[in-house]
Protein backbone atom coordinates (compact mmCIF):
# COMPACT_ATOMS: atom_id res chain seq x y z
CA UNK A 1 0.00 0.00 0.00
CA UNK A 2 1.30 3.46 -0.86
CA UNK A 3 1.42 5.31 2.41
CA UNK A 4 3.43 8.36 1.40
CA UNK A 5 3.16 10.25 -1.83
CA UNK A 6 3.37 13.98 -1.26
CA UNK A 7 6.77 15.61 -1.20
CA UNK A 8 6.69 17.14 2.28
CA UNK A 9 6.49 13.63 3.72
CA UNK A 10 9.88 12.48 2.35
CA UNK A 11 11.74 13.57 5.49
CA UNK A 12 9.89 11.37 8.02
CA UNK A 13 10.02 8.54 5.50
CA UNK A 14 13.81 8.82 5.28
CA UNK A 15 14.08 8.74 9.08
CA UNK A 16 11.93 5.63 9.19
CA UNK A 17 14.06 3.88 6.55
CA UNK A 18 17.31 4.87 8.31
CA UNK A 19 16.00 3.41 11.59
CA UNK A 20 15.15 0.15 9.83
CA UNK A 21 18.59 -0.01 8.21
CA UNK A 22 20.20 0.71 11.59
CA UNK A 23 18.80 -2.54 12.95
CA UNK A 24 19.79 -4.62 9.92
CA UNK A 25 22.11 -7.45 10.97
CA UNK A 26 24.43 -8.05 7.96
CA UNK A 27 25.83 -5.13 6.01
CA UNK A 28 28.24 -6.84 3.62
CA UNK A 29 31.90 -5.92 3.19
CA UNK A 30 33.60 -2.90 1.62
CA UNK A 31 35.35 -3.49 -1.70
CA UNK A 32 38.87 -4.64 -0.93
CA UNK A 33 40.22 -5.18 -4.44
CA UNK A 34 40.78 -1.41 -4.46
CA UNK A 35 42.81 -1.09 -1.22
CA UNK A 36 41.94 2.59 -0.77
CA UNK A 37 38.25 1.65 -0.37
CA UNK A 38 38.75 -1.27 2.02
CA UNK A 39 38.96 0.92 5.15
CA UNK A 40 35.36 2.23 4.82
CA UNK A 41 33.09 1.47 7.80
CA UNK A 42 30.18 -0.70 6.57
CA UNK A 43 27.94 0.85 9.22
CA UNK A 44 27.95 4.28 7.61
CA UNK A 45 24.62 5.01 5.92
CA UNK A 46 23.18 7.98 4.08
CA UNK A 47 20.22 8.57 1.82
CA UNK A 48 18.97 11.57 -0.15
CA UNK A 49 15.92 12.27 -2.29
CA UNK A 50 15.94 15.20 -4.73
CA UNK A 51 12.79 16.56 -6.26
CA UNK A 52 12.74 17.87 -9.83
CA UNK A 53 13.10 21.48 -8.68
CA UNK A 54 16.27 20.70 -6.69
CA UNK A 55 14.71 20.41 -3.23
CA UNK A 56 16.73 17.75 -1.37
CA UNK A 57 15.81 15.66 1.67
CA UNK A 58 18.38 13.56 3.47
CA UNK A 59 19.20 11.36 6.42
CA UNK A 60 22.32 9.97 8.09
CA UNK A 61 25.59 10.51 6.21
CA UNK A 62 23.84 12.11 3.25
CA UNK A 63 26.34 14.96 3.00
CA UNK A 64 29.43 12.76 3.38
CA UNK A 65 31.42 12.46 0.11
CA UNK A 66 32.20 8.90 -0.96
CA UNK A 67 33.84 7.26 -3.99
CA UNK A 68 31.35 7.33 -6.87
CA UNK A 69 33.03 4.44 -8.74
CA UNK A 70 30.66 2.88 -11.29
CA UNK A 71 27.90 5.41 -10.64
CA UNK A 72 30.09 7.67 -12.82
CA UNK A 73 29.28 5.41 -15.79
CA UNK A 74 25.75 6.79 -16.03
CA UNK A 75 27.05 10.31 -16.49
CA UNK A 76 29.78 9.46 -19.00
CA UNK A 77 27.18 7.54 -21.01
CA UNK A 78 24.84 10.53 -21.02
CA UNK A 79 27.63 12.97 -21.87
CA UNK A 80 28.86 10.82 -24.75
CA UNK A 81 25.36 10.10 -26.10
CA UNK A 82 24.65 13.83 -26.04
CA UNK A 83 27.74 14.39 -28.19
CA UNK A 84 27.82 11.52 -30.66
CA UNK A 85 24.32 10.05 -30.57
CA UNK A 86 23.60 6.58 -31.90
CA UNK A 87 27.04 5.82 -33.42
CA UNK A 88 28.02 4.87 -29.86
CA UNK A 89 25.87 1.74 -30.23
CA UNK A 90 28.13 0.41 -32.98
CA UNK A 91 30.79 0.02 -30.27
CA UNK A 92 28.87 -1.15 -27.21
CA UNK A 93 25.67 -3.19 -26.79
CA UNK A 94 22.54 -2.70 -24.71
CA UNK A 95 21.89 -6.14 -23.25
CA UNK A 96 22.34 -7.31 -19.67
CA UNK A 97 25.50 -9.38 -19.39
CA UNK A 98 24.51 -11.75 -16.59
CA UNK A 99 28.20 -11.68 -15.67
CA UNK A 100 30.21 -9.84 -12.99
CA UNK A 101 31.09 -6.22 -13.74
CA UNK A 102 34.74 -6.93 -14.48
CA UNK A 103 34.27 -10.14 -16.49
CA UNK A 104 36.34 -10.84 -19.61
CA UNK A 105 34.59 -13.95 -20.91
CA UNK A 106 31.98 -12.54 -23.30
CA UNK A 107 34.36 -10.13 -25.00
CA UNK A 108 36.11 -12.69 -27.17
CA UNK A 109 32.90 -14.37 -28.35
CA UNK A 110 31.44 -10.99 -29.15
CA UNK A 111 34.47 -9.61 -31.02
CA UNK A 112 35.51 -6.95 -28.55
CA UNK A 113 32.05 -5.29 -28.39
CA UNK A 114 31.00 -5.19 -24.71
CA UNK A 115 27.45 -6.17 -23.79
CA UNK A 116 26.46 -2.83 -22.22
CA UNK A 117 27.90 0.53 -21.08
CA UNK A 118 27.79 -0.30 -17.35
CA UNK A 119 30.06 -3.33 -17.13
CA UNK A 120 33.68 -2.21 -16.95
CA UNK A 121 34.45 -3.13 -20.58
CA UNK A 122 31.51 -1.08 -21.86
CA UNK A 123 32.32 1.84 -19.58
CA UNK A 124 35.89 1.84 -20.91
CA UNK A 125 34.53 2.13 -24.47
CA UNK A 126 32.26 5.03 -23.46
CA UNK A 127 35.08 6.86 -21.64
CA UNK A 128 37.38 6.32 -24.62
CA UNK A 129 34.82 7.87 -26.95
CA UNK A 130 33.98 10.73 -24.58
CA UNK A 131 37.70 11.44 -24.26
CA UNK A 132 38.00 11.64 -28.05
CA UNK A 133 34.90 13.86 -28.28
CA UNK A 134 35.79 16.21 -25.42
CA UNK A 135 39.58 16.02 -25.06
CA UNK A 136 39.20 15.31 -21.33
CA UNK A 137 36.64 12.70 -20.28
CA UNK A 138 37.20 12.85 -16.51
CA UNK A 139 37.36 16.67 -16.54
CA UNK A 140 34.14 16.92 -18.57
CA UNK A 141 32.44 14.58 -16.13
CA UNK A 142 33.67 16.50 -13.08
CA UNK A 143 32.50 19.80 -14.55
CA UNK A 144 29.06 18.31 -15.26
CA UNK A 145 28.70 16.88 -11.74
CA UNK A 146 29.75 20.18 -10.17
CA UNK A 147 27.21 22.09 -12.24
CA UNK A 148 24.29 19.73 -11.62
CA UNK A 149 24.94 19.41 -7.88
CA UNK A 150 25.81 23.11 -7.55
CA UNK A 151 28.88 22.02 -5.63
CA UNK A 152 32.15 23.43 -6.99
CA UNK A 153 34.10 21.43 -4.40
CA UNK A 154 33.55 18.03 -5.96
CA UNK A 155 36.96 16.57 -6.76
CA UNK A 156 38.89 13.51 -7.81
CA UNK A 157 40.49 11.62 -4.91
CA UNK A 158 43.98 11.14 -6.34
CA UNK A 159 44.86 8.53 -3.72
CA UNK A 160 41.94 6.33 -4.79
CA UNK A 161 42.81 6.83 -8.48
CA UNK A 162 46.41 5.79 -7.75
CA UNK A 163 45.20 2.77 -5.78
CA UNK A 164 42.95 1.70 -8.67
CA UNK A 165 45.78 2.19 -11.11
CA UNK A 166 48.18 0.14 -8.99
CA UNK A 167 45.64 -2.70 -8.85
CA UNK A 168 44.14 -2.19 -12.29
CA UNK A 169 45.39 -5.25 -14.14
CA UNK A 170 41.88 -6.48 -14.92
CA UNK A 171 40.77 -3.17 -16.40
CA UNK A 172 44.06 -2.91 -18.29
CA UNK A 173 43.44 -6.38 -19.73
CA UNK A 174 39.93 -5.35 -20.82
CA UNK A 175 41.28 -2.20 -22.45
CA UNK A 176 44.08 -3.93 -24.33
CA UNK A 177 41.80 -6.76 -25.41
CA UNK A 178 39.25 -4.37 -26.91
CA UNK A 179 42.04 -2.33 -28.49
CA UNK A 180 43.15 -5.51 -30.29
CA UNK A 181 39.68 -5.54 -31.94
CA UNK A 182 40.03 -1.88 -32.90
CA UNK A 183 37.32 -0.82 -30.43
CA UNK A 184 39.49 1.65 -28.45
CA UNK A 185 40.71 4.87 -30.10
CA UNK A 186 43.07 6.34 -27.49
CA UNK A 187 46.27 4.71 -26.21
CA UNK A 188 45.15 2.26 -23.52
CA UNK A 189 47.26 3.89 -20.72
CA UNK A 190 45.62 7.25 -21.52
CA UNK A 191 42.18 5.65 -21.39
CA UNK A 192 42.90 3.86 -18.09
CA UNK A 193 44.12 7.08 -16.51
CA UNK A 194 40.87 8.80 -17.50
CA UNK A 195 38.77 5.88 -16.30
CA UNK A 196 40.45 5.61 -12.89
CA UNK A 197 40.12 9.36 -12.39
CA UNK A 198 36.45 9.20 -13.38
CA UNK A 199 35.74 6.41 -10.87
CA UNK A 200 37.62 8.26 -8.11
CA UNK A 201 35.44 11.36 -8.08
CA UNK A 202 33.97 11.82 -4.61
CA UNK A 203 30.45 13.13 -4.08
CA UNK A 204 27.73 12.85 -1.43
CA UNK A 205 24.24 11.39 -1.65
CA UNK A 206 22.91 14.95 -1.92
CA UNK A 207 25.31 15.77 -4.77
CA UNK A 208 24.52 12.60 -6.71
CA UNK A 209 20.75 12.75 -6.22
CA UNK A 210 20.86 16.28 -7.66
CA UNK A 211 23.25 15.32 -10.49
CA UNK A 212 20.90 12.49 -11.54
CA UNK A 213 17.98 14.93 -11.85
CA UNK A 214 18.24 15.25 -15.64
CA UNK A 215 17.14 11.61 -15.94
CA UNK A 216 13.94 12.30 -13.97
CA UNK A 217 13.39 15.52 -15.97
CA UNK A 218 13.45 13.64 -19.29
CA UNK A 219 16.85 15.03 -20.32
CA UNK A 220 16.70 18.57 -18.90
CA UNK A 221 19.64 19.80 -16.80
CA UNK A 222 19.42 21.73 -13.54
CA UNK A 223 19.78 25.06 -15.39
CA UNK A 224 16.87 24.26 -17.73
CA UNK A 225 18.99 23.46 -20.79
CA UNK A 226 18.64 20.09 -22.49
CA UNK A 227 21.40 17.44 -22.27
CA UNK A 228 19.51 14.50 -23.76
CA UNK A 229 16.42 14.16 -25.89
CA UNK A 230 13.41 12.72 -24.08
CA UNK A 231 14.01 9.51 -25.97
CA UNK A 232 17.69 9.34 -24.96
CA UNK A 233 16.77 9.92 -21.31
CA UNK A 234 14.34 7.01 -21.57
CA UNK A 235 17.10 4.89 -23.12
CA UNK A 236 19.59 5.63 -20.33
CA UNK A 237 16.95 4.87 -17.69
CA UNK A 238 16.14 1.59 -19.45
CA UNK A 239 19.78 0.53 -19.50
CA UNK A 240 20.08 1.39 -15.81
CA UNK A 241 17.09 -0.82 -15.08
CA UNK A 242 18.39 -3.79 -17.06
CA UNK A 243 22.16 -3.46 -16.52
CA UNK A 244 22.80 -0.97 -13.68
CA UNK A 245 23.43 -3.53 -10.96
CA UNK A 246 25.25 -6.09 -13.14
CA UNK A 247 24.31 -9.71 -12.61
CA UNK A 248 21.87 -8.66 -9.88
CA UNK A 249 19.81 -6.37 -12.17
CA UNK A 250 16.87 -8.79 -12.21
CA UNK A 251 16.73 -8.94 -8.44
CA UNK A 252 17.13 -5.15 -8.17
CA UNK A 253 14.21 -4.62 -10.58
CA UNK A 254 12.17 -7.14 -8.59
CA UNK A 255 12.91 -5.54 -5.23
CA UNK A 256 13.24 -1.85 -6.08
CA UNK A 257 11.52 -1.42 -9.45
CA UNK A 258 13.49 1.65 -10.50
CA UNK A 259 16.31 2.43 -12.92
CA UNK A 260 19.38 2.31 -10.68
CA UNK A 261 23.17 2.27 -10.83
CA UNK A 262 25.53 1.00 -8.17
CA UNK A 263 29.23 1.53 -7.54
CA UNK A 264 31.71 -0.43 -5.43
CA UNK A 265 32.15 2.67 -3.23
CA UNK A 266 28.76 1.60 -1.81
CA UNK A 267 26.56 4.19 -3.53
CA UNK A 268 23.46 3.58 -5.63
CA UNK A 269 21.54 6.21 -7.61
CA UNK A 270 17.94 5.63 -8.68
CA UNK A 271 15.39 7.50 -10.78
CA UNK A 272 11.64 7.91 -10.43
CA UNK A 273 10.99 9.45 -13.88
CA UNK A 274 8.95 12.64 -13.70
CA UNK A 275 9.07 12.68 -9.90
CA UNK A 276 12.41 12.51 -8.05
CA UNK A 277 15.87 10.97 -7.84
CA UNK A 278 17.56 9.11 -5.00
CA UNK A 279 21.03 8.28 -3.83
CA UNK A 280 21.90 5.89 -1.01
CA UNK A 281 25.29 5.05 0.45
CA UNK A 282 26.39 2.12 2.58
CA UNK A 283 29.93 0.83 1.94
CA UNK A 284 29.21 -2.85 2.76
CA UNK A 285 28.72 -4.78 -0.50
CA UNK A 286 27.14 -8.10 -1.40
CA UNK A 287 29.03 -10.63 -3.53
CA UNK A 288 27.89 -8.92 -6.73
CA UNK A 289 29.32 -5.55 -5.71
CA UNK A 290 26.06 -3.81 -4.73
CA UNK A 291 25.51 -2.02 -1.39
CA UNK A 292 23.56 -4.27 0.97
CA UNK A 293 22.09 -1.36 2.95
CA UNK A 294 21.57 0.65 -0.24
CA UNK A 295 19.44 -1.98 -1.98
CA UNK A 296 17.49 -2.59 1.24
CA UNK A 297 16.80 1.15 1.68
CA UNK A 298 15.62 1.58 -1.92
CA UNK A 299 13.46 -1.53 -1.55
CA UNK A 300 11.82 0.06 1.50
CA UNK A 301 11.42 3.42 -0.26
CA UNK A 302 9.50 2.01 -3.23
CA UNK A 303 7.55 -0.39 -1.05
CA UNK A 304 6.44 2.34 1.36
CA UNK A 305 5.71 5.01 -1.26
CA UNK A 306 4.55 2.97 -4.25
CA UNK A 307 6.90 5.17 -6.32
CA UNK A 308 8.30 2.71 -8.84
CA UNK A 309 8.14 2.44 -12.62
CA UNK A 310 5.86 -0.61 -12.31
N1 LIG B 1 31.50 -1.72 -9.97
C1 LIG B 1 32.34 -0.72 -9.82
O1 LIG B 1 32.05 0.27 -9.16
C2 LIG B 1 33.68 -0.91 -10.44
C3 LIG B 1 34.46 0.36 -10.61
C4 LIG B 1 35.94 0.19 -10.35
N2 LIG B 1 36.58 1.45 -10.54
C5 LIG B 1 36.53 -0.85 -11.27
O2 LIG B 1 36.83 -0.52 -12.36
O3 LIG B 1 36.74 -1.98 -10.92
Amino acid sequence: MAIMTSSHTFQPLLHRIAAEIESMPGRGRPADYIPALAACDPHRFGMAVAELDGTVYGVGDWRQPFSTQSISKVFTLALDLAREGDTLWEHVGREPSGNPFNSLVQLEYENGIPRNPFINAGALVVTDRLHTQSGNAAGTLLEFLRAESDNAELAINKGVAASESAHGDRNAALGHFMASYGNIGNPVPVLLDQYFRQCSIEASCADLALATGFLARHGIRADGTRLLTQSQAKQVNAIMLTCGTYDAAGDFAYRVGLPGKSGVGGGIIAVVPGRCTLCVWGPGLDERGNSVAGVAALDRFTTLTGLSVF
